[in-house]
C-alpha cells in the first residue's frame, strides 16, 4: 500500500509532556481523522509531520520501545523535504496565519506570487462558494470566515495532501457541512489524501476512512473507521456479569445505578449479551475516561 504519510516511532519530549513513540500511516487516497482530548498531542504530532518541530533523533522512545524513527510525507523524508514538493501539502492550522490588515483580493495576489501552481479560478470558486467578502480586511472577518479563507488557500495550490488541525472548530453546523462537502470533493481524486484533527467526532464519523485515537501522547487505536465501529460496542450488564467477560475484551467501563456499561470488543465477548453500537465520541470517552 502507498502512504501519503508514514510516520514511524516518533517521540517528542516537552517538559511536562511526551509524545511517546507513535506511528501513523495514512494510505494514499483516503481521509484519516485524529481524535483526542485537549492536550492529547494532536497539534504536536501534526507539527512534527509538517517538519515544524523536530522529533527526538536518538531513537529515544521509552524503555522497551526503541526502534528507528522516521517521517515520510508524499514519499519524501520530512527532514530533507524538497522545497519543490512543499506546494503539494495544503495546511490549515487552528490560528489564521495571514496578516489581518489584508483583504481577500490582496491575499489572492500574494498567494499567486508564492505558489507556482496557484489556481486563481479554483480560489475564486471556493471563496465565492464560501461567500467571502473580497474587500473586507481579515481583522473584520469572523472566525468562520478566516477558517474558510485558510481552507480556500489550502485547496488552491494543487496540493495532494491536506493536513488540517481543527478546521471545523467553532463553526456552525451549516458551514461545517459545506466544508466537509469540499473535503469529500477533494478526495474524489485518488491521488489526494487528508489528515484532519477535530473534537467534533460526528464530522470525522461522516467523512473519514481511518480514525486514530490519541491519548496523553500515545496512539491508543488507529484503524479503518468502519472496522472500529463494527468491532466495538457498548454492553450494559451487572458487575457480576462484567466479571465473567474476558478482561481483554473490555476497553473501558463506567458504573451507573443499574450496573455497568462497558466498551467491548464484540468478537471477544461470549455469552448472550446485547451489545449496542458505539459512536466515535463514546469510544473516545470510554477509552480515555472509562476505568
Ligand atoms: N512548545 C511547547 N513547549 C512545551 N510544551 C508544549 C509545547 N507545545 C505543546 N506542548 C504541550 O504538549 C501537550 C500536547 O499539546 P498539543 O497542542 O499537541 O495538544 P492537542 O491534542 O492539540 O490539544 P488541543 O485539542 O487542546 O488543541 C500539552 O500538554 C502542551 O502543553
Amino acid at each position: 500500500m502507498e502512504y501519503a504519510i508514514n510516520a514511524l516511532n516518533i517521540t517528542k519530549k516537552y517538559k511536562d509532556f511526551t509524545l511517546d513513540n507513535v506511528s501513523l500511516r495514512l494510505p494514499k487516497g483516503s481521509i484519516m481523522g485524529l481524535i483526542g482530548e485537549n492536550g492529547a498531542g494532536k497539534t504536536t504530532l501534526i507539527k512534527l509531520l509538517l517538519g515544524l518541530q523536530k522529533f527526538e533523533n536518538n531513537n529515544s522512545g521509552s524503555a522497551g520501545k526503541k526502534s528507528s524513527s522516521s517521517i515520510t510525507v508524499l514519499g519524501h523524508d520530512i527532514q530533507n523535504f524538497p522545497d519543490s514538493a512543499k506546494e503539494d501539502i495544503g495546511v490549515v492550522l487552528d490560528d489564521c496565519c495571514f496578516p489581518e490588515i489584508l483583504n481577500l483580493l490582496q491575499i489572492g495576489k500574494i498567494m499567486k506570487s508564492i505558489y507556482s501552481k496557484w489556481d486563481v479560478v479554483n480560489f475564486n470558486r471556493y471563496t465565492e462558494y464560501f461567500n467571502l467578502p473580497e474587500k473586507k480586511a481579515l481583522k473584520d472577518y469572523s472566525k468562520g470566515m478566516k477558517m474558510k479563507l485558510s481552507i480556500a488557500v489550502a485547496l488552491s495550490h494543487d496540493a495532494k495532501l491536506l493536513i488540517l488541525d481543527e478546521p471545523t472548530s467553532g463553526l456552525d453546523p451549516v458551514v461545517r457541512d459545506e466544508i466537509l462537502d469540499v473535503f469529500m470533493d477533494f478526495i474524489q481524486d485518488e491521488e489526494h489524501s487528508i489528515l484532519i484533527s477535530s473534537h467534533i467526532t460526528s464530522d470525522l464519523e461522516k467523512i473519514c476512512d481511518y480514525i486514530t485515537f490519541i491519548n496523553n501522547g500515545n496512539i491508543i487505536l488507529s484503524d479503518v473507521k468502519d472496522d472500529i465501529l463494527s468491532n466495538l460496542g457498548i454492553l450494559k450488564c451487572s458487575h457480576d456479569q462484567l466479571a465473567q467477560i474476558d478482561p481483554s475484551a473490555i476497553r473501558g467501563y463506567k458504573r451507573n445505578s443499574f450496573g455497568v456499561s462497558a466498551l467491548v470488543d464484540r468478537h471477544k465477548v461470549t455469552g448472550n449479551f446485547v451489545i449496542d453500537p458505539a459512536n466515535l465520541e463514546e469510544i473516545l470517552l470510554y477509552s480515555v475516561r472509562g476505568k
